[in-house]
């Protein structure tokens, strides 16, 4: 089975070959992770013209030759000639990462299906197996997990920098941010003001066992 990671892409030159449905679902996740996205093709989608029209995406308006993988750090072969995919395999350098539409046993990589709430992503995959049902199964995750999550994790994220600057203790850090992870803390809703007071009860606790351990034990001998 595939090990699952983040793939930093900013910045990095993906290369597409088609311009089709696919090739535009491919596309649409890339450039969300900002990715430098080429598309090679004659003929694409109107959603893929008007990104290239608008500067979003390099477009060379042309059928697939080898060098035009030169540079590229991810490729998908996402046309509909299993000849033209075959070939774009064929041309890829061992390093580039690839993807093949209709080849899921030669890819480097296969792409999941996926939700993205703020800094949160879930993704769903079934190697292969079923596209459909990782879509179906993202689907439900995106009802169970809805738009609301992006500004808890964005609130998460500001929380853990003050956490981790102001709190010294290892086991109170786990204990704080295990707190903030909890449901209850995420429906309660009033976020800043109940960090602000888990905060101050971690002070008391650090300042308690400073005491303690200022006290001599020799007194109590
Ligand atoms: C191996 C993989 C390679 C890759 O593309 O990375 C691959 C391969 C193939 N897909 C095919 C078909 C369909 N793919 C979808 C949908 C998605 N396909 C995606 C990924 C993957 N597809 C990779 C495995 C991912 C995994 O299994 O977890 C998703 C998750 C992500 C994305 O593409 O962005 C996206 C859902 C996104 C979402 O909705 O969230 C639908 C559903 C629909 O359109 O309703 C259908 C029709 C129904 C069906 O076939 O199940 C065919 C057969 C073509 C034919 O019939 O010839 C092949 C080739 C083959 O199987 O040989
Ligand atoms: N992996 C996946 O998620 C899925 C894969 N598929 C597979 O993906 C293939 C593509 O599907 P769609 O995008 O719906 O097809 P489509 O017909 O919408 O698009 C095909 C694209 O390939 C381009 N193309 C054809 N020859 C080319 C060449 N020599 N060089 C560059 N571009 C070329 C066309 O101009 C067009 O833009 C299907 O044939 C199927 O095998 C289908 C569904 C899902």
């Amino acid at each position: 089975m595939g090990y699952p990671v983040m793939l930093q892409v900013r910045g990095r030159r993906a290369v597409v070959v088609g311009g089709g449905k696919v090739a535009a679902r491919k596309i649409r996740g890339l450039l969300a992770a900002g990715a430098d996205v080429v598309m090679i093709a004659p003929k694409a989608e109107p959603e893929l013209q008007a990104l290239a029209a608008a500067g979003m995406i390099g477009w060379r308006v042309k059928t697939f030759a080898p060098h035009d993988l030169d540079g590229a750090f991810l490729v998908i072969a996402a046309t509909n000639d299993r000849e033209v995919n075959e070939a774009v395999a064929q041309a890829a350098a061992s390093g580039q990462l690839l993807n093949i539409v209709d080849a899921p046993e030669q890819c480097d990589f296969h792409v999941p299906a996926v939700i993205r709430r703020g800094p949160l992503t879930i993704a769903v995959s079934t190697e292969g197996a079923s596209p459909a049902v990782a879509r179906r199964i993202r689907r439900e995750l995106e009802e169970r997990y809805g738009e609301e999550y992006g500004a808890y994790l964005e609130f998460l994220q500001r929380a853990r920098a003050i956490v981790l600057r102001e709190v010294a203790d290892a086991e109170g850090r786990k204990r704080l941010f295990r707190a903030l992870a909890a449901d209850s803390f995420r429906q309660n809703g009033r976020w800043d003001e109940e960090l602000a007071g888990l905060l101050a009860k971690e002070k008391e606790r650090s300042g308690e066992r400073e005491d303690r351990n200022d006290e001599d034990p020799n007194v109590h001998c």
